[in-house]
C-alpha cells in the first residue's frame, strides 16, 4: 500500500494551498500598507453609495471592475516594494524609476476608477439630490 495522496487530492492540496497563500498575502498586505488604509474604507463608501442608490448592473460591473484594478495594481505595487527591500536595499536611481512607474501604474488606475464613479454614481447622485436641495427644480 503506498502513502502517495491520490493524483486528485495532490490537486485540491495544491489548490488549497494557492488560496490560503494569496488570501494570506492579502491580508497581510491590507494590515500593513497604509495605502489600503485610503482604499478599503472607499471602496465602502461607494459600495455602499452604489447600493443605496440601486444602480444598474453594467454600473456595478464597472464598479467592481474598477475597483478591482485599483486593488490588484496596489497589490503588485507592494509586492515589487517589498522585494526591492529585499534583493535591492541600497539607493539605485533605475530601481528607483522602477519603483515610480510602479507607483505611476496605481495612479493610472486610481485616475480610472474615480472616472468610473464619477460617471456611473453621478447621475443618480444628483437625481436623488436635486429635489432634496432644489424642489422647485423637480417640478
Ligand atoms: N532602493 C531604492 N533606490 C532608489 N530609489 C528608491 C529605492 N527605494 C525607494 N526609492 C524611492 O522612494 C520611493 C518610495 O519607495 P517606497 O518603497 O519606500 O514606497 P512607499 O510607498 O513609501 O513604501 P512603504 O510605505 O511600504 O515604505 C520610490 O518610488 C522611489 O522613488
Amino acid at each position: 500500500m503506498s502513502s502517495e495522496p491520490e493524483p486528485n487530492n495532490r490537486i485540491v492540496t495544491a489548490w488549497r494551498n494557492k488560496f490560503a497563500w494569496a488570501i494570506g498575502g492579502a491580508l497581510w498586505a491590507f494590515r500593513t500598507q497604509n495605502s489600503f488604509w485610503v482604499h478599503i474604507p472607499i471602496t465602502i463608501i461607494v459600495f455602499s453609495l452604489a447600493a443605496f442608490l440601486k444602480v444598474a448592473a453594467w454600473q456595478w460591473t464597472a464598479i467592481v471592475i474598477a475597483t478591482m484594478v485599483v486593488f490588484a495594481a496596489e497589490l503588485l505595487n507592494t509586492a515589487i516594494e517589498q522585494l526591492v527591500k529585499v534583493v535591492h536595499p541600497e539607493h539605485d536611481p533605475r530601481v528607483g524609476r522602477a519603483l515610480d512607474a510602479a507607483a505611476a501604474a496605481v495612479l493610472v488606475t486610481a485616475i480610472g476608477a474615480v472616472a468610473v464613479g464619477l460617471l456611473t454614481l453621478g447621475p443618480p447622485l444628483l437625481q436623488f439630490l436635486l429635489p432634496a436641495l432644489w424642489p422647485q427644480a423637480a417640478g
